[in-house]
């Protein structure tokens, strides 16, 4: 058997170009080639992504793999049919051909019953999406997207399917039922309509009453009538009117709120001393960054009658939700304290307290907003409440000094840890880390996007992601983007800014996503993003991973630590489509953050699965070549 599986490799390997050393067949057993697992002496894994291949799969090459289990073909750039006897293959469960140059329809699927994972994606496929995926029961994800499948889509019905996507196809007509709880964005980029897209043309269901001239009324054709011109005038002279009653109310409520807002503001003011004329001063910043002492060595400063945002004009840290109040203002200001690093916002301390607790003080600069709508957005970020959040505990304000104190993090920042010293006593970021990582930060990101279709977090990058003893993500420094004004300078975030931002403070969630798609070809390839005009040693992360796995050997992209830790190739393969995908030129072709931490979770799911089920494999340690 093993000798019929060898010449069915063999034949793959002549019939496909790419990396010449693919497989060194001096050694008898395939098993022992890259990319190549057995069981009982039978081929059952070949995966063989990113590894430049080219050309065309004639028949009998894989379809000769009978006991065939994983098929991997990501990332190549493989072209013409898929062969359909492939079908002879019927013990598959997992086909990644995502990212080839593959054409035509798609016929080897029947007889797949197995299939637990199908990805198709980033083709040229065409044709009707065959209904005979209906056969395939155990389907828990088929992705098809960005390719020229055209037609409607059938009534497919999995029971067990959790990822599904047909966007950027020609497909058209309505969404069938069994499909309306998918997200909008598996749709998206065909002439599809019905839930959970637009409405289709002439049902009229779910349309409004009123829609346009010529209205009809009734679900069916059978029972539609024309309204009389009569009516219509009726109900558009009753819509106008109701329509100014409804704003003289809403008139004569402001009103009423406005001289409420003006006696409150009056009151604040006359209770607040003069802050100027008492002589304050601002805070001393360290001239060099190193540790000064206490966090504000001029404590003086803030007692000699600077007023707090207090209640009473007592100095007063503002603490959230029910955060126990073991420390106050005058604990802070004698804390002993040393810089962590400048920021855009101002600069950021470590504060050990004397009954023991540390925490991390962020020192705002610029606030270019008002007292009130400033108040109002730290109260916002206060309020935010998830595991991969750094939280934000307390604040103190006044005019001179802008405090938040955040749980301080001990392991420092993601930036820190990828591109500082990797010296001996450092623990290797492996794969499990990595991508532990990632999914940490999705889920934050998923939380902060959750809360409104216009918040974002404005700043992703690595040193805003902390980390605690565990190796735990923790994203900081969001709500803070509106609260100071612009950078003057390009500084670091230049990186990871989506193309179509201009404004630093106003970043959308889709901008987010694509600084998200940055950070994750850090984590994978070790180089820190930096923007051409910042002229350091960094580089256009998204333009160098394009060229690389377009024209290169795109497994060269990935980080040196991480190829040590081979037995993820396949995942490290789908985070790094995942990134290219998060870094779209075009915001609407980037997917959203529920998607991608489902996809995440999905990814690191496949591998605890896949070390399950290959455990025993004692040859796997002994493969030769990158994969
Ligand atoms: N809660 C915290 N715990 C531990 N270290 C922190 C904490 N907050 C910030 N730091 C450290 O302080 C450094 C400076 O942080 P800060 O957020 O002020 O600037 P930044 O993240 O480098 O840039 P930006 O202000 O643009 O986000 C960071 O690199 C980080 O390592």
């Amino acid at each position: 058997d093993l000798t019929s599986d060898r010449t069915a490799l063999l034949a793959f390997r002549s019939a496909v170009g790419g990396r010449t050393f693919l497989w060194n067949t001096t050694t008898t057993s395939p098993c022992n080639w890259a990319g190549i697992q057995c069981e009982n002496n039978r081929v059952t894994v070949l995966r063989l992504p990113a590894s430049a291949l080219y050309g065309t799969l004639p028949v009998n090459t894989i379809s000769n793999l009978t006991r065939l289990r994983t098929l991997s073909l990501r990332l190549n750039r493989l072209s013409g049919p898929l062969p359909s006897d492939i079908s002879k293959c019927v013990e598959l469960r997992n086909v990644y051909i995502q990212g080839n140059f593959f054409s035509g329809p798609v016929t080897f699927l029947s007889g797949l019953h197995s299939l637990v994972r199908l990805n198709l994606a980033d083709n040229n496929f065409s044709g009707n999406i065959p209904s005979a995926y209906n056969n395939l029961t155990r389907l828990r994800t088929l992705l098809v997207q960005k390719n020229q499948f055209s037609g409607s889509i059938p009534e497919l019905k999995f029971p067990n399917l959790e990822q599904f996507n047909v966007s950027f196809n020609k497909l058209n007509g309505p969404i069938p039922r069994s499909l309306e709880a998918m997200p909008v964005s598996a749709f998206i980029g065909n002439s599809l309509c019905g839930k959970p897209l637009n409405v289709c043309p002439g049902n009229n269901k779910t349309q409004p009453a009123i829609a346009t001239a010529g209205i009809e009324i009734g679900n069916s054709s059978n029972e539609k009538k024309k309204l009389s011109a009569g009516a219509i005038v009726g109900i558009v002279i009753g819509s106008v009117g109701g329509f100014f009653i409804l704003l003289l109310i809403l008139f004569v409520l402001c009103r009423t709120k406005n001289g409420e807002k003006t006696r409150s503001v009056d009151v604040q003011t006359i209770k607040q001393p003069e802050t100027e004329a008492s002589g304050d001063k601002q805070i001393e910043e360290p001239e060099n960054g190193v540790n000064n002492g206490n966090l504000v060595s001029a404590s003086a400063v803030l007692s000699s009658g600077d007023e707090s945002w207090g209640e009473n004009g007592t100095k007063k840290l503002v603490f959230f939700g029910d955060c126990n109040k073991t420390f106050d203002l005058e604990d802070l200001l004698r804390a002993s304290a040393e810089v962590l690093g400048k920021g855009t916002f101002g600069t950021a301390y470590k504060a050990v307290l004397e009954i023991g607790t540390i925490v991390a003080v962020k020192r705002l600069r610029d606030v270019a907003i008002s007292e009130r709508e400033c108040k109002e957005k730290i109260e916002t970020v206060g309020a935010m409440n998830h595991e991969n959040l750094v939280p934000l505990r307390a604040y103190y304000f006044s005019k001179e000094e802008k405090l938040l104190v955040f749980d301080y993090m001990p392991m420092g920042s993601l930036s820190a840890l990828l591109h500082g010293s990797k010296g001996a006593g450092r623990t290797p970021l492996n794969w499990e880390i990595r991508s532990s990582i990632a999914l940490g930060i999705a889920h934050g990101m998923e939380y902060l996007h959750s809360q409104g279709p216009n918040i974002s977090h404005g700043n992703i990058k690595s040193s805003n992601v902390l980390l605690t003893k565990s190796y735990e993500a923790r994203v900081s420094d969001f709500g803070l983007a509106n609260l100071v004004g612009p950078p003057s300078s390009p500084t670091r975030v230049a990186g990871y800014r989506a193309p179509e931002v201009t404004d630093p403070r106003n970043v959308s969630q889709k901008a987010d996503v694509y600084s998200f798609g940055v950070l994750l070809l850090e984590l994978l390839t070790g180089k820190a993003p930096t923007h051409a005009l910042l002229n350091d040693e960094g580089v256009d992360l998204p333009r160098w991973v394009q060229s690389v796995v377009r024209q290169e050997w795109p497994s060269e992209v990935f980080d040196i630590e991480l190829l040590r830790y081979q037995t993820a190739e396949e995942e490290m393969v789908q985070l790094l489509q995942l990134a290219i995908d998060c870094t779209a030129q075009y915001p609407d072709n980037r997917p959203s953050i529920p998607e991608i931490s489902k996809q995440i979770e999905e990814l690191r799911r496949s591998t605890s699965y896949d070390k399950h089920e290959q455990s025993d494999l004692a040859n796997a340690a002994n493969r030769s070549g990158p994969f």
